[in-house]
Order: structure tokens, then sequence, then C-alpha cells
């Protein structure tokens, strides 16, 4: 029960309420009020606890080595939320005693990097990062994410600070968040990192193509930032390198998102960067998520990489560096993904779990046990090489394709993005594919008090009995999540979502017939399952 009004800045809080902002590997939460039934979970004071919990992990994690004062570094996207959260945040780092050097709008990839850089005018390498984002989410939403030099925290770490920062949250008084405010504005530090790292960005594509200073001259790219905070793509990467990028769009940050979502898996905003490509006659099309750790592209006439196509093309390009490479992807990658990587590229494809965190814990895993993954990528857009650190980098993925450009270019290979329309192709692309999300009801009396994880895993196993007595559906002989079986000349996947009470659903199919058969068999297995709205599913398969 919530104590009684009170006039303090800490209002009373539960653990539940601190352990609810976890999101797997990031914590997510609203921080912008407005949005009938979604209260303002992430308030300065819970920020300010989070980042204070972080700082103490932190400093335990470090205690070797920690003879001065650890530096964190915080950055943050574009949202509306940004500026009250970074002072928050400023202020549960500097009143645990650690630095804080502040960055201002920058990516989340860069926030990593800014724990690996060698460069102490930069006040670099930090400790710790900090980036404040909720990714492609609505403007209300914001989040945070963490970084040290080992990579970004995994969802067992981030129970741990949340936990803690539940109990600092409790401590905290009136008195004490001045103080800690005055502290952060006695100390906070400001750093124009992003800078550093775009040019290392500039230097990563100089130096593949034999280090020329404008490899780029001549082409004509145009980058969609969807107003979240890769804008500086166009100006701060590709100008240097000699590319033309008029009709570039959506670069000025708008927390408010006005033109579309900044996500490369939205049909809408692939929509609007493929009509920039093709109204700008440009070689090239780029999009970002809003905090760049996701991208996808379109050639000149209008093709996506995206998806399975992006997956194909980075393959392409790992697999002429390092032949015979394990491609480890999500689980919602297409059958015909699997034949492009393997028969065609010469590659090992091992589709693992759903999660960018998953997809690269697996490549290092297999790296470490022997055996050799240079790159790890998801659907979604986020993908990461072995090369760059196991950092997801949206920005860094579009650099490979750049290179990849640049020296066609250098070797007299002229026609634009012909060159990496050609790497996929092969690829066999489904005619329907479609992700239908089926939502089970957590209050049904179907649950028996149990909860929605164990209700979609009774759902999968049924499931997984049908498929072993229908002889047109063949079980997906590896599989590491959820429910996948072949028929039909498609194929669906069935598995429970990393963050929802939902199953999501992939059918891909050569036609939306054979598509509505796979539907068909999944929705007899599942029908029994009353709190499971199939309503999306039965939509599709009366279609
Ligand atoms: O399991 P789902 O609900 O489909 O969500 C899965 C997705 O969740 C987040 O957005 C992660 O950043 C992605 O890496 C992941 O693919």
């Amino acid at each position: 029960m919530a104590a009684a009004p009170s006039t303090t800045a800490v209002p009373y809080l539960e653990k539940v309420d601190f352990m609810k902002l976890q999101n797997g590997s990031d914590i997510r939460g609203v921080a912008v009020a407005g949005v009938e039934g979604e209260p303002v979970t992430l308030t300065e004071p819970v920020t300010e606890a989070i980042a204070a919990a972080f700082s103490a992990w932190l400093l335990e994690m470090k205690r070797a080595d920690a003879s001065k004062p650890l530096r964190v570094s915080v950055g943050h996207d574009s949202r509306i939320s940004a500026q009250v959260l970074q002072d928050a945040v400023s202020q549960g780092i500097a009143g645990a005693g650690l630095d804080v050097v502040q960055y201002g709008l920058a990516s989340t990839p860069a926030m990593f990097n800014s724990t690996l850089t060698e460069d102490e005018a930069f006040l670099c390498p930090v400790d710790g990062a900090i980036m404040i984002t909720a990714s492609h989410l609505p403007y209300n939403r914001n989040g945070f994410k963490f970084f040290t030099n080992a990579g970004g925290l995994g969802k067992a770490d981030i129970k741990i600070i949340l936990e803690r920062a539940a109990d600092i949250y409790k401590s905290f008084t009136d008195q004490g968040l001045m103080k800690s405010k005055r502290k952060a504005s006695e100390s906070i530090k400001r750093v124009d990192y992003m800078t550093v790292y775009t040019s290392d960005l500039v230097k990563a594509v100089r130096k593949a193509a034999e280090n020329i200073e404008k490899p780029l001259e001549g082409f004509h790219i145009v980058v969609d930032a969807g107003n979240g905070a890769g804008g500086f793509f166009a100006e701060k990467v590709l100008q240097p390198l000699g590319a033309i990028t008029s009709g570039s769009q959506f670069l000025e940050p708008d927390g408010m998102f006005p033109n579309h979502i900044p996500n490369p898996e939205d049909k809408t905003a692939m929509k609007a960067i493929t009509q920039a490509v093709l109204e700008n006659k440009a070689d090239l099309g780029i999009i970002f998520d809003t905090d760049v750790d996701r991208s996808a592209a379109v050639d000149s006439i209008g093709r996506e990489f995206n998806r399975n196509r992006l997956i194909a093309l980075m393959s392409a390009i790992v697999l002429e560096e390092h032949p015979g490479t394990t491609i480890v992807t999500d689980s919602v990658t297409s059958d015909g993904l699997t034949t492009f990587i393997e028969k065609k590229l010469g590659g090992k494809h091992h589709r693992f779990k759903r999660g960018y965190k998953n997809v690269i814990d697996e490549a290092v895993r297999l790296n470490s046990v022997g055996e050799e993954s240079h790159l790890a990528i998801e659907t979604s857009g986020h993908g990461a090489l072995r090369e760059n650190h196991w950092l997801d980098d949206g920005a860094y993925l579009m650099v490979k394709v750049l290179n990849k450009l640049a020296s066609a270019r250098a070797s007299g290979i002229a026609g634009g993005s012909k060159v990496l329309t050609d790497l996929v192709e092969g690829l066999q692309e489904p005619g329907v594919a479609v992700e239908l999300r089926l939502k089970i009801d957590q209050n049904h009396p179907d649950l028996k008090g149990g909860s929605f994880r164990e209700y979609g895993e009774a759902v999968l196993q049924l499931l997984e009995n049908h498929i072993e007595s229908d002889p047109k559906l063949q079980k997906a002989p590896v599989n590491y999540e959820g429910v996948r079986a072949s028929g039909f000349g498609g194929w669906f996947l069935l598995r429970l979502s990393l963050h929802d009470p939902v199953l999501p659903l992939n059918i891909e199919a050569t036609n939306h017939e054979d598509a509505v058969k796979l539907g068909l068999a999944v929705s007899s297995a599942v029908k029994e399952f009353h709190a499971l709205d199939t309503s999306a599913l039965d939509k599709f398969i009366q279609t």
C-alpha cells in the first residue's frame, strides 16, 4: 500500500516498482506525464537512485584499481525528457563520489566506445558509461543502458542494480537530494566525445580504402535519422569522406519524432528512406534507430537491406574477410538466409535466440570454445563485429558497407550500390513474411495464479506435440527458442517474447495461401488456450 500523500520529493515506492523497470538488459520506464494509463515511473529521484546504484556496483567491480575517483560518462538521445534525466543521473553519480562527464546528444555505441578510447584530453577512457535512451519507443518513455569496457551490462547485473536502487531510494531525504544536486553542479565536466567517436569511424573507412582522404567522393548517400541521435552521420562521417549528402532527412533531433518512428523495423520508416533515395537519385540510403545501435540501408533502385537482406549483406562482407566463419543470428531469420550463408557464402549459420545481447554473448561464447565467429546480428538491425569489440553499432555496420563501396571504387568498379546488391544475389526471399503477436491475458482464470511464462511454455509444449503428429510439418532439427517447424514450402516460429506477455508468431511462405496453412496449423494447436488472444492470427487466416 502506498504511504499517505507527502510533500517530499521522494514518494514511497516498493521494491517491485523498481524491478518492473527492468527490460532484459536495459532499464525502461515512463518519463513524461500526459499519456492516459501511463503514470511516470522514471521520476528524478528514481533515476538518481538507479545511477547511484550503478556507481556503487561499478566501485565494487573496479575496486582493485580505484586509486583515483572513477569516471562515468553520460549521454542521451533526442527524447524530450533527456535533460531532466541527465541531471538526475549526474546527481546519482556525483552523490556516490564518482566523476561525471557529460557528452550531451550521443549514440549508444559511442557511450560504450568511451570506455575503450585512450585519450586523456577527452577524459577517456571512462570506467563506466550510461546512455539515456528508450530506443524506438514512444516519446513519453525513456531508459538506461550501461557499459563498462567489458561491454553492455547483462540481465543479471541490471537486476542487482535495480534491487540496490530500491534500497538507496529508501534512504533518500530531501536534504540528501539537495546535497547531491550541489555536488553535481560543482563537479560535472562536459566533453564533445562524439567528435572522437566520429573521427574513429572516418579513420576506419579511410584505412579500408588504402588511406585515400575522400574515398566516397562522387557517391550520393542520403541519411534518415528519424529525428533521433544519428544525424551526425551525414555531416561528421559521410561528408569528410567526400560523399554528397543532400536530400538527407530528419537529421535534427526532435524527441516528439514528428516524421516517423526511428526504427529500421518499421515499414513507414523504411518507406521514407526508400523514397528519399529514389527522389534524390542517390546511390545509397542509410537509416538509424533513435540511439544508433541499429541501422538498415537502401540501394539505388530502392531495394531494402533490412532484416534478412541486411544480415545476408553483412555476412557476405564478413565472409569475404573471414572465409568459413560462423554467423550468429537471432531466431526469426529465414530458412533462405541459412541456405544463402551456407551454400552460397560457404559460412555457417548459427540461428540462436532473439535479443541482441543473447546473440552477441553467443558469438563470444563460440569463440571461447574454439568456434570462430566474427559477426553477431539480429533481424532488428542490431549487429556486432568481433573486430569492433563486439560492440553492437548501427553506424559501424554502415561503415563496413561504405568500405565495400569505397574499395569497389578504388579498384575501378563503377555502378554505385550495385556492388552491394550483387552481394546478396541468390538470397531466396519469401513472398509473405509476417509477425503476429499473440497476447496472454495475465488476469485470465486459465493462468490459475501461475505466471504468463508458464502459460506460454504450456502453449509451446502443446504445439510441439501437434507438430510431431502432423506429417506435413517438420520440426526444426536445431532450435534454441520456442517452436519452429517447416512445411508447405515455408516455416513458422512461435516463441515467448523477451519482455512482454506475448507469444510472437513469425510465418514465412512463398504465397499467402501457404502462409495461411501454416497459420492454421498453429491455430488448431493453441485453440484450447483461452487466455491467449489469437485475434491477430484469426484475422490472418481468414483473409
Ligand atoms: O521478444 P520481442 O518482444 O519480439 O522483442 C525482442 C527485441 O527486444 C528488444 O527490442 C531488443 O533490443 C531486441 O534485441 C530484441 O530483438
